[in-house]
């Protein structure tokens, strides 16, 4: 009813200036550019005047950077919670399979929000993006507040802290964890597009030495409750791993694990997909405090593993002959060890800390040691073939046993052969699945492992 009222308001006055204006233009000839002048400017005080209403834009981008606005998201989270059901129309997306729909206020549609007895009205609307990589189809939403002048002060001072601090709270109420990857947005750039992230792996479920378990969950923790002391010392509040060891050893389970246990989202970040440092740095950017980002094989994402500066001409041709150049061939077309390391800590990364970094490798000699120096990457985790150990988690997750009198073989067996847990897994889930017990599941892995052991004998 206000809005109408509002709206109506709005149109009485247009017309009426519109006769002024038309008064105006009509006797424009006639007079003197002084008179002119004068007239036009009182026009203009007046208009401000006759509207008793203020506006407040909510931009999903700031201005003048390409940074995401924190408070059009809190705002989104606020009023797809408190007023969407309002709205005459919205859109519905369900951000999980396991959570309910979500419904936000659809394009140009209005709603009234009421803080101590003042209306205030929101509009969802959008223009053109001046960041063509940052939206699709250029298009930059943003959301109008319009409220009487008079409670200006109320708003600026309390109503949008209210939005904020309620934001939050929906945000981390609601929170569906994502999976972020890369997508080609439509003209000339990518952008993320996020599905939900619902991998089931969790420390309890990874198969690993219980020691570097422990040590990587006490790691994980001491992080995540550590923002006070990064300030002290004047860190960054970033963490970097590095994840190395065979094909089907768990590093991309580990990933998950990690990202499950600290409930963050996750960043795929294809590194080949991305044409060149600037490029690079702005996904960086893009990504949000309280994710994980992943660069896998990272030895085969680039020609990064070389040393910084390429020294002979057969270096140099095959580092031409790859898609992106290594670092000593720096240009703006290229991604180079240089734009990677300064992307992981150079001093704009601390923008949206509470951030894990993680690289995957199978050939950690073949990286450069700057790339994994410690402070850059802070842990170096190794993810070694199966052992008895971690051979104790699948039996307890798959077979549901802690003990076996064909477990000592299996251990001895394990000392002698290098098998992946993948390939563990694998043995014990062909049987598993389809209901044979556990002698039959643990007899195949013994025959599985005896055939490696054979295999690497020859
Ligand atoms: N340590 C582990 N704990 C639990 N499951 C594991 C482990 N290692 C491997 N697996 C099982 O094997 C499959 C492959 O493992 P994963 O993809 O994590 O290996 P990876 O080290 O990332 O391999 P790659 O180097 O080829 O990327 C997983 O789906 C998981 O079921
Ligand atoms: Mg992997």
């Amino acid at each position: 009813m206000a809005s109408l009222i509002q709206v109506g308001l709005s149109s009485v006055l247009k017309k009426k200036l519109e006769s002024l204006f038309f008064v105006w233009a009509m006797a424009r000839n006639s007079i003197s550019v002084e008179v002119k002048r004068m007239f036009t400017t009182f026009l203009r005080r007046m208009i401000p005047f006759l509207n008793p209403y203020h506006v407040i834009e909510i931009h999903e981008h700031h201005s003048e950077h390409m940074m995401r606005n924190k408070l059009y998201s809190l705002a989104n989270a606020y009023l797809s919670d408190v007023c969407a059901h309002e709205a005459n129309k919205q859109q519905a997306e369900v951000r999980s399979l396991s959570g309910r729909p979500f419904l936000t206020i659809a394009e140009e549609e209005e709603v009234v929000d009421t803080f101590h007895g003042v209306k205030l009205w929101w509009l969802a609307s959008s223009c053109k993006s001046k960041y063509s990589t940052q939206s699709s189809n250029g298009e930059e939403r943003f959301y109008r507040l319009t409220f009487h002048k008079k409670y200006r002060k109320l708003v600026e001072q309390e109503y949008l802290t209210h939005i904020f601090h309620e934001g939050r709270e929906i945000i981390a109420r609601n929170r569906q964890r994502r999976l972020f990857t890369k997508i080609h947005s439509g003209g000339s750039g990518y952008s993320w597009t996020c599905v939900a992230f619902e991998h089931p792996a969790t420390f309890d479920t990874l198969a690993l030495d219980p020691a570097t378990k422990r040590d990587v969950i006490e790691d994980l923790m001491s992080f995540r409750e550590g923002k006070e002391y990064y300030k002290k010392i004047g860190k960054a509040w970033k963490r970097g791993y590095l994840l190395y060891g065979p094909p089907g050893t768990g590093k991309s389970t580990m990933i998950a694990a990690i990202a499950n246990f600290l409930e963050y989202d996750v960043y795929d970040l294809e590194l080949t997909t991305i044409k060149n440092n600037m490029e690079l740095k702005k996904f960086f950017l893009e990504t949000s405090s309280k994710s994980v980002i992943v660069v896998e094989d990272i030895d085969c994402s680039l020609n990064l593993t070389s040393k910084r500066v390429t020294k002979n001409k057969k270096d140099k041709d095959e580092a031409e002959a790859t898609p992106a150049a290594t670092e000593g061939y720096d240009n703006v077309n290229t991604v180079t060890l240089s734009g990677l390391l300064n992307s992981i800590d150079g001093l704009w990364s601390a923008c949206e800390d509470e951030k894990i970094i993680i690289f995957t490798t199978n050939h950690v000699k073949k990286l450069d040691p700057a790339l994994i120096r410690r402070g850059r990457m802070d842990m170096h985790i190794e993810m070694s073939y199966c052992t008895f150990e971690a051979f104790k988690v699948f039996a307890r997750n798959y077979l549901g046993i802690k003990t076996h009198h064909l477990f000592s073989t299996i251990e001895k067996l394990l000392q002698e052969v290098n098998v992946s847990p993948a390939d563990v897994a694998e043995a014990l889930m062909s049987k598993s699945l389809r209901n044979a017990d556990v002698e039959v599941c643990l007899a195949h892995l013994v025959e599985v492992l005896n055939s490696a052991k054979e295999d690497m004998n020859k």
